[in-house]
């Protein structure tokens, strides 16, 4: 069963449907995640894992149930006022600008004065400093001269989680951060979204299990649009239902059948 709101639920989606041509990509789910809290999103391919991140920020809308944040329904706000209460999504493709350095992207984002005159002006010394942090924060201070072009895949990651963090968000959408990263990379992101739950509360897609195991934090599992268990990693590798549908594999796997579904999962 889905966790219930409770006093500390930063986000509450509550019995929400999504359709798509009346295919029905979400159906009556319903999450509740608490304040200061890491929580992981898998399942299988089509489960709904990024329809759910894009109703979340409002680029998807319900034809039932809400979405609250904070205590207010925001599933009927326009997107950009709901960035604006500190809802940010990290696609799964990096988003910096190429051309700047690592300091430059980060001093870009930590602007208080976005308008085109303010991006002109000299960054204030509390602007430097904030860039110096997330830089410290993502482990990329020794790479704050480099152009964003010239760093390593999980770099540029990291770089983009820091432009994200930037804006102090509330909640963090993380869309598999480690993609395409060596171990060692995946291991150092696990230690950045450590590092992130507490002040931030932070919901990640991933396939890849070690990551997920790495991540050691409660887990919802979707299928078919819908929460089909939550639970610790240890306990939804036992359970055969998973197994079969976000592995793929039949309970009966003896007899030989395969399933088509969750082929890229590495568990
Ligand atoms: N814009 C759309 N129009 C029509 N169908 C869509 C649209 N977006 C998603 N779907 C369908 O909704 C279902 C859920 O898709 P979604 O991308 O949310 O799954 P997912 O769990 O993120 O999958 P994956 O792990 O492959 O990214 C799928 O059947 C998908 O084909």
């Amino acid at each position: 069963m889905p966790s219930e709101p409770t006093a500390e639920t930063l986000l509450d989606v509550r019995d929400i449907t999504v359709s798509f041509d009346g295919f029905k990509a979400i159906t009556s789910l319903s999450l509740s995640v608490p304040k200061g809290s890491l929580r992981v999103l898998i399942g299988p391919n089509g489960a709904g894992k990024s329809t759910l991140l894009d109703t979340i920020i409002g680029k998807v809308r319900p034809v039932s149930g809400e979405v609250r944040f904070g205590g207010e329904v925001i599933s009927k706000l326009p997107e950009h006022r709901i960035a604006g209460l500190g809802i940010c999504r990290k696609f799964q493709a990096p988003g910096v600008l190429e051309g700047l350095t690592v300091r430059q992207n980060l001093l870009l984002t930590a602007r208080k004065d976005k308008g085109v005159l303010g991006i002109l002006k000299a960054p204030t010394a509390a602007e430097q400093e904030r860039a110096d942090e997330l830089m410290r924060l993502t482990g990329l201070t020794e790479r704050a001269d480099v152009l964003a072009a010239s760093l390593a895949h999980g770099e540029k990651q990291w770089l983009e989680i820091g432009m994200v963090v930037a804006a102090d968000p509330q909640l963090l959408l993380l869309d598999e951060p480690t993609a395409g990263m060596t171990a060692q990379e995946t291991a150092q992101t696990a230690q950045l979204i450590h590092t992130l739950a507490g002040r931030h509360t932070v919901l990640v897609i991933d396939h890849d299990m070690h990551f997920v195991e790495l991540l050691n934090a409660p887990i919802t599992v979707l299928h078919q649009g819908q929460v089909f268990r939550e639970g610790d990693l240890d306990t939804l590798r036992n359970d055969p239902d998973v197994m079969e549908i976000y592995l793929g594999r039949p309970k009966d796997a003896e007899s030989g059948a395969q399933s088509s579904e969750g082929t890229h999962a590495r568990a």
